[in-house]
């Protein structure tokens, strides 16, 4: 059976028996399989059926709330209650944890971005979905907000969805990162994208620069450095931000290059949420060979004290996030 034969349910199903996960988790990620095909059909008709704009409400990080941000939250909380492993799901739309399910099987933790890249839907730019799953930690029959205040490093699996030109979903639990591409014609998605690996360089970088006056002048520098083609010492790398950081991500881990979203005077710790979108992200580009770093911290090492709890974040090529760890420290390359 070629690769572009092999569903995302058979592969979950073969890592099992290769007893590269337990049988949960492949559960858990054919339910997430079931809510990106359900988004992705959903963001592509949301103008004929009215779910663009906004629904008037924010969320607990103060984002005025897309009609696709709540809908998007519905569908995967519906799509991993009732199957009974799921103890509680912690989300970028949800204010705190919403316990799922009690008792002994319910041993799992969801931690979602349902929509990323908001600012894109009303015009049909790129969107994503982000997920990480844990084991809850405490033992009583339900679980507790505790239970989602974990650091990356406890992961158990994590991945994306991205609507793009293609809807593409890309998972790693530990052992290698797969990418599985979504024929809709078949309603299927199919490994198009075998044991990714996050090239060490790259030309490309993505960060919104209208910030740059409020960084810290060691990452200005980094951005005259990046930007500076004349230089013979090195390459330099052009601009690409296209607003939704799983789109960015993903053309980091399949080309290599950089994301960055610093902190600034205003924002001390940036404007990502560590939780559901750095810890995910981090760990699915670690497991490609890349890094992920607050700039002074590994994104996977850092402690989780709140559900939204924001961070900031350089992730993508080895190469590049250790420069950008560099100037931050030195304002310089090495
Ligand atoms: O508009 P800004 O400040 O550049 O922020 C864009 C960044 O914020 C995000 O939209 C945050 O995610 P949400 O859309 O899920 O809130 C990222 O996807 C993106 O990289
Ligand atoms: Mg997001
Ligand atoms: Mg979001």
């Amino acid at each position: 059976m070629n690769n572009l034969t092999t569903t995302f349910n058979a592969h979950l199903w073969r890592q099992h028996r290769l007893s590269k996960q337990p049988i949960e988790i492949s559960i858990l990620l054919t339910q997430m399989g079931f809510a990106a095909k359900v988004l992705s059909r959903e963001i592509s008709r949301a103008a004929l059926v009215g779910r663009l704009g906004l629904v008037g409400e924010k969320n607990a990080t103060g984002d005025a709330q897309k009609k696709l941000d709540v809908f998007s939250n519905q569908v995967v909380v519906e799509a991993f209650s009732d199957i009974g492993l799921v103890a509680a799901i912690a989300s970028e739309e949800l204010d705190q944890v919403q316990l799922i399910e009690c008792g002994q099987d319910a041993q799992y933790i969801l931690c979602t971005d349902p929509l990323d890249g908001s600012s894109n839907i009303d015009t049909g730019s790129a969107v994503g979905t982000i997920f990480g799953i844990y084991r809850r930690s405490s033992t009583g029959y339900c679980s507790t907000e505790a239970d989602a205040l974990q650091p990356g490093t406890e992961l158990v699996a994590a991945g994306y969805v991205l609507y793009g030109t293609s809807t593409m979903l890309v998972y790693t639990t530990g052992d290698q990162v797969d990418g599985f591409t979504l024929d809709p014609t078949l309603g299927e998605f199919l490994l198009s994208h075998e044991n990714i690996r996050c090239p060490d360089q790259g030309k490309t970088y993505s960060a919104n620069l209208s910030y740059y006056q409020e960084w810290h002048p060691h990452l200005q520098k980094l951005v005259d450095y990046l930007g500076d083609h004349k230089s013979t010492s090195h390459a330099a790398h052009t601009l690409r931000y296209s607003g939704a950081l799983v789109a960015d991500v993903h053309r980091c881990l399949l080309e290599g290059g950089l994301y960055f979203y610093p902190s600034t005077e205003e924002q001390p710790l940036g404007k990502l949420r560590l939780l559901y979108e750095c810890a995910p992200l981090a760990f699915v580009v670690e497991q490609a060979g890349g890094l992920a770093t607050s700039g002074t911290e590994r994104i996977m090492d850092i402690e989780v004290t709140s559900i939204h709890q924001r961070s900031p974040l350089a992730i993508g090529s080895a190469a590049a996030v250790k420069l950008y760890e560099n100037f931050l420290e030195q304002g310089m390359p090495t």
